[in-house]
């Protein structure tokens, strides 16, 4: 079976339920396998999702106003960042906006030979936003900021710590200021590992959970012992820091994808998290009752 954008689009309508106005509305989204690998040794790219994980990740790009990267994403992997019609169709595609790429780029490495850059100069995509650390007066970065702009990037400057992150809180508030309403954040494994680490960023986690051990690569938790049975994960707390004992059910006999939608809400004391218990494909159910509060 596959979804089509509009059922994808569907079954993520309650993490869009509330109206915000005030602030930035904020999706993480990535892809993983169970043993929590995102990409390979290197950084190479890999393909986790499924067809229907990519249908619900493309409609969900074209229901944000910008998707935020880190820099060795955009290095490694020289991403579009767009929503296709091969996984939306082209009706979709006509009837709804391509989102801004958003770029965390704390040195300001940004190449310029990005397909990002290419593709705003033919209007395949939207011209890239780029934060960075660095100050456009500092010899050091002018003439590459200079040249940036000139293809076409929005640069701005925001507060770096001692790690060499961005503060995201900075970047949220800017974005918000230039009109978007809701972005999502797709990676990589430092920007997802910031994220986790900052709940109060987040109004909602959107993972797709590959059934598959990759075994080597980028992760971004602990290994889920193997010993766990594949059809009941109940040491989950690893990628989701406090969350203990969530019950994900995956069929690892099939070779489907399972998507495990987590939100999480702002405004409470402690973060609140829950996991929306409904099945997506024949090959994946979820826990309903999981509600954990820390
Ligand atoms: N499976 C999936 O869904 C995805 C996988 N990936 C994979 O992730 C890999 C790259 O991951 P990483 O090397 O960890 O790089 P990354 O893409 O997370 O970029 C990290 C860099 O971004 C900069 N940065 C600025 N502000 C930051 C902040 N607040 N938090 C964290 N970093 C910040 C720093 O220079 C940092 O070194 C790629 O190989 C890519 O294929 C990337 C996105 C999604
Ligand atoms: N949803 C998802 N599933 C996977 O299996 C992935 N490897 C990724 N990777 C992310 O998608 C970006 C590539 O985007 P384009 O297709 O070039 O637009 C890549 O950079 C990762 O952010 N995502």
């Amino acid at each position: 079976m596959t979804r089509t954008a509009e059922q994808a689009w569907d079954f993520l309508q309650p993490l869009y339920a509330e109206n915000l106005t005030d602030r930035l509305h904020v999706t993480l989204t990535y892809a993983q396998s169970m043993d929590g690998i995102i990409a390979g040794p290197q950084g190479q790219q890999i393909l986790i999702s499924g067809k229907d994980s990519m249908v619900m990740t493309h409609a969900l790009r074209l229901n944000v106003d910008g998707i935020i990267i880190g820099i060795n994403t955009l290095i490694n992997d020289s991403p579009r960042l767009t929503g296709r019609a091969d996984y939306v169709g082209e009706d979709y595609l006509a009837t709804h906006k391509q989102p801004t790429p958003v770029v965390l780029d704390t040195k300001l490495r940004f190449p310029l030979d990005a397909l990002l850059l290419k593709n705003a100069a033919t209007k395949q995509g939207k011209p890239p936003i780029i934060f960075t650390g660095v100050d456009q007066r500092d010899d050091k970065y002018s003439a590459q900021w200079r040249q940036l702009e000139d293809a076409g990037a929005h640069i701005y400057t925001v507060g770096v710590d001692t790690s060499g992150h961005l503060n995201l809180e900075e970047v949220c508030q800017n974005l918000k200021s230039r009109g978007m309403e809701r972005v999502m954040i797709e990676g990589g494994a430092s920007v997802i590992k910031t994220c986790l680490a900052s709940f109060g960023l987040l109004d909602a986690v959107v993972v797709t959970i590959a059934p598959t051990w990759i075994g080597n690569g980028i992760t971004i938790q602990n290994p889920l012992s193997k010993e766990v049975s594949c059809f009941e994960i109940s040491k989950y707390e690893d990628i989701f820091g406090k969350l203990t004992h969530s019950l994900v059910a995956l069929n690892a006999n099939v070779q489907q994808r399972a998507i495990p939608t987590i939100r999480s809400r702002r405004g409470y004391g402690s973060q609140h998290f829950e996991l929306v218990g409904r099945q997506y494909d024949e090959t994946s159910y979820i826990s309903s009752t999981l509600c954990q509060e820390f």
